[in-house]
């Protein structure tokens, strides 16, 4: 039998597509984002979603004491946004790239992303060098863009979609 080693878990998730969004906070520890492809609907009673953050990101600090983040989910063509809330670039680079309302909780919402969610955070569970961080939606706002933005293969793909 293989042995499942970080190598062999990587390059089958590689495989699972997913979309790709941009978690903001802001509050007493300041404003932060990061990309993340790990965020996933949990129960609609009450509305909530979860998304998983590494301990060791720099952020990491920030939205443990913020606790309310806001989940963008990205349009085809909002690529470059991705890259730098992905990399090691500085938080004003990060935030200086895009255009941002302010969500009911505070937290940055991205002009432009096909839906944010905004979310207080409910609980956290750390599984391994992550953690799972529910998220209870307050609010959301949804934009009808045609093509949708998924990580799949290490790389970005456009998905056209009905309208809805
Ligand atoms: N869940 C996470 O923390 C993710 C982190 N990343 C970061 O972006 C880098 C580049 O990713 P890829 O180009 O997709 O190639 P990759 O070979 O590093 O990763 C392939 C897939 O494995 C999973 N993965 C990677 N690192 C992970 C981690 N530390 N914990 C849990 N799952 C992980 C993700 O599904 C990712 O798409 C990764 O090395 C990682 O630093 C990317 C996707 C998810
Ligand atoms: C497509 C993509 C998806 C990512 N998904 C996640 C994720 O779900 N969880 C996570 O903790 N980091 C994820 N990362 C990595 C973070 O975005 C990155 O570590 C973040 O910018 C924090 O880096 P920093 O330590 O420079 O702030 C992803 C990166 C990319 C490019």
């Amino acid at each position: 039998m293989m042995a499942i080693n970080q190598q062999t878990f990587r390059d089958a998730m590689a495989c699972v597509g997913a979309a790709v969004n941009i978690i903001t906070t802001d509050g007493e520890a300041g404003q932060a984002g990061f990309t993340a492809s790990a965020v996933c609907s949990v129960t609609d009673s009450p509305p909530t979603l979860l998304v998983c953050l590494n301990r060791a990101a720099s952020v990491w600090p920030v939205f443990n004491q913020n606790r309310a983040l806001c989940v963008n989910t990205l349009a085809a063509g909002q690529e470059a946004l991705s890259n730098l809330f992905g990399g090691k670039t500085a938080m004003a680079e990060r935030f200086g790239a895009a255009q941002w309302q302010t969500g009911e909780t505070g937290c940055p919402r991205l002009e432009g992303a096909l839906a944010s969610f905004d979310c207080h955070i409910t609980q956290v569970v750390s599984v391994g060098t992550h953690d799972i961080l529910f998220c209870e939606i307050q609010a959301i706002v949804h934009h009808p863009a045609p093509e949708g933005l998924v990580w799949f293969n290490r790389h970005y793909h456009t998905l056209m979609r009905p309208a809805c």
